[in-house]
């Protein structure tokens, strides 16, 4: 029930110095009546603010059950006197997380100095810093992720490659495409050679990692570019219309010589023969599955081969 000044929130307090168990806190709203109205009735419509183990404040709009009914002036006075308390409270940052149908809460959360944290297709995450000196929040994603299979047929030496339909230049290049959320390296490559090409194949291993920071095409931000290398399992080619304007089996040795290609492919598909003719333990740099801790996840963890005895040197 609410009481007449005084509401009870979702947020725990900050751990008693004797390590007692946080209590959920009873927070008095004092102050001036608009304030406190405001604050009565975005709880009583469903706003729960949450405490984060950083002692982070976290706001999800969604939780309103009727948006629409709520005004920006209340709005921002809930946020003016919540900001306000969660400073004297000691709280280190606020993260406001708006469905896309509330933006027009955003630019009320600007004017009290939110900035934007990232977004969604249908969300956005805003953010205000209210610890001391610089914000120590960790920043959104840095880079993309690029991944291209070479697809290597061991019988004849030949490897798979495209010309880019929609870049300026023609050159010869290994298909690939952007990784999806979520999605392994391998997957990746074996997805993107199978939708440009037609063709089948395994991941084997890593060969190339690129990194290129203010990538044009990833909008500004750094781009990663993986080359995977790939054991086909099937050989005739049906390529996207869309994206390629050829795509061919062309010989290791011939696309490690010619000029036409990026640098990229060119030193890749050298290092390639290489293994090609050394052995590919020389140049691979394989995957192993592990649990990760705590999670209940797994990881892919990517290195050159470690001998037996090295793996299994662990005592337990
Ligand atoms: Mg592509």
């Amino acid at each position: 029930m609410l009481g007449a000044w005084a509401l009870r929130w979702a947020l725990p307090a900050r751990r008693a110095p004797n390590g007692a168990r946080p209590q959920p806190a009873r927070v008095p709203l004092c102050g001036r009546r608009v304030g406190s109205l405001a604050s009565r009735s975005l709880a009583a419509a469903g706003l729960q603010p949450q405490l984060d183990k950083f002692g982070g404040v976290i706001v999800h709009l969604a939780q309103l059950h009727a948006p629409d009914s709520l005004d920006q002036v209340t709005f921002q006075g809930w946020l003016q006197e919540s900001v306000k308390q969660w400073r004297a409270e000691g709280r280190i940052a606020v993260w406001l997380h708006v469905p896309i149908l509330q933006s027009k809460f955003i630019a009320t959360a600007a004017l009290e100095g939110f900035t934007f944290h990232h977004a969604e297709s249908d969300s956005s995450t805003l953010t205000l810093w209210l610890g001391e000196g610089h914000s120590r929040l960790p920043g959104y994603a840095t880079h993309q992720l690029g991944v291209a299979g070479a697809a290597l047929d061991v019988g004849t030496g030949k490897v798979l490659v495209v010309q880019d339909k929609n870049k300026t230049t023609n050159a010869w290049k290994f298909p690939g495409g952007l990784s999806d959320p979520g999605e392994d390296i391998g997957n990746t490559a074996v997805r993107e050679v199978f939708e440009e090409t037609g063709i089948k194949s395994e991941f084997k291993s890593l060969l190339s990692i690129r990194q290129q920071h203010r990538h044009p095409g990833a909008f500004g931000i750094s781009d990663m570019y993986i080359i995977c290398r790939l054991q086909p399992s099937s050989f005739n080619i049906s390529f996207c219309q869309q994206e390629c304007l050829r795509c061919e089996w062309m010989d290791l040795e011939e696309l490690a010589k010619t000029k036409d290609t990026t640098p990229i492919t060119s030193n890749v598909a050298k290092l390639l023969l290489y293994g090609y003719r050394e052995g590919f333990d020389k140049i691979d740099i394989t995957m192993r599955e592990f649990p990760a801790v705590y999670t209940g996840l797994f990881y892919k963890l990517y290195h050159r081969e470690l001998p037996d005895t090295y793996k299994n040197m662990t005592e337990f």
